[in-house]
């Protein structure tokens, strides 16, 4: 019963064959792999984007501030959600890497920005005499740190605001595909076609060992992405080896698979809390995390029984009742049945 983070799980057999696979012979290294150039034609393919420049990096964190570093000056400002990861858990990782940009934040309701909240900061914000900082970039966590979902009209209508007022527009999407599978849409409309920018293409919380793709879609920043890569140390030699992560990841849309089933299992845990007396759900469930309450007798049973996750108190200074549960692609029915039989006790 464990649901701390995705980022706990296991890695799909499909990968770590994969990795055995391309463990042969010479490649050559620093991206210039043969395995690179088949992902990069794929990641084109698959967001109908054929001129994008397409970059593997390690972690999620260094996605977003290579990215945001490319979209913001130092003298700038990047808009982001109260609850962003860049604000909250990147340990000032961002305005390290935008050498003095900074995060301004801007409020909404389940993690998700409003779009009044956005029109007021703008209007605060600009125009932006010398004395201040610019408003360079809005980011947008898709699915976001409370485990809800912009729509793709949710994402043109903020991303709409932001290019109106000349910012450009990032998307944290490290859980992109819970996000995705969860709306329906596809991976063009969930983005460039809604006016995002630049993309942090989650792989690492979907399965993989520390893959995450950066998408440009407009590929004029593609060299300096590639400077701020190699001076934030995430040029890998053996490059291969993220290649035959992230073209495994996708072929025959394991990606898409492997998200249908960490958000499956998410909306399983949520119909038995919401059933139990005393549960509640804090943010609607759209992908494959769950903010909720239910009594500190089912906490305890279940922790007792192993169960492993955040408990709010912990989290955000939040009710001991209060519980972040995340779901991957690894958590099985029994888990889940598992843990809810120790909440009704
Ligand atoms: C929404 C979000 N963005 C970015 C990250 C950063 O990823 P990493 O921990 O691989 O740096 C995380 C971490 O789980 C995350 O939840
Ligand atoms: C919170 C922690 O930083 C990680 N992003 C996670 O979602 O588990």
């Amino acid at each position: 019963m464990f649901f701390a983070s995705d980022n706990a799980s296991a890695v799909p057999p499909q990968v770590i064959d994969a990795l055995a696979r391309a463990n042969d012979g010479y490649e050559m290294p620093y991206g210039n792999d043969t395995v690179m150039t088949g992902v990069r034609a794929r990641l084109r393919e698959v967001f109908e984007a054929p001129e994008a420049a397409v970059y593997l990096v390690s972690t999620g964190t260094a996605a977003n501030v290579l990215s945001l570093a490319c979209l913001c000056p130092p003298w700038g400002a990047v808009l982001c959600h109260d609850t962003a990861h860049v604000q909250v858990d990147e340990c000032n990782a961002p305005e390290a890497f935008m050498n003095g940009g900074k995060l301004l934040t801007v409020p909404g309701d389940g993690g998700r920005i409003d779009p009044e909240a956005l029109k007021e900061a703008l209007a605060r914000l600009l125009p932006a005499a010398v004395h201040n900082a610019q408003p360079a970039a809005l980011t947008l966590t898709n699915t976001t740190e409370m485990g809800t979902v912009y729509s793709p009209d949710q994402v043109a209508q903020l991303a709409g605001l932001a290019k109106g007022a000349g910012l450009s527009v990032h998307m944290d999407g490290a859980r992109f595909a819970n996000a995705l599978v969860s709306s329906g849409a596809t991976p063009a409309e969930m983005t460039w076609k809604a006016g995002v920018d630049v993309l942090s293409f989650g792989g690492t919380k979907n399965g993989l060992m520390g893959v995450e793709a950066v998408i440009l879609f407009d590929p004029a920043k593609a060299q300096e992405f590639e400077f701020r890569r190699k001076r934030g140390a995430q040029l890998f030699s053996k490059h291969r080896y993220l290649s035959a992560q992230m073209q495994a990841y996708l072929a025959d849309d394991l990606w898409l698979d492997l998200a249908k089933r960490a958000n499956r299992a998410a909306a399983r845990l949520a119909d038995g809390i919401a059933a139990l007396p005393g549960g509640r759900l804090m943010h609607p469930v759209e992908a494959n995390m769950l903010f909720a309450e239910f009594p500190a007798e089912g906490h305890a049973r279940a922790t007792a029984a192993g169960a492993t996750y955040y408990n709010l108190a912990e989290l955000a200074g939040g009710s001991e009742l209060g519980a972040r549960l995340v779901t991957s692609w690894s958590t099985s029915d029994a888990e889940v049945d598992a843990f809810l039989s120790h909440l009704r006790g």
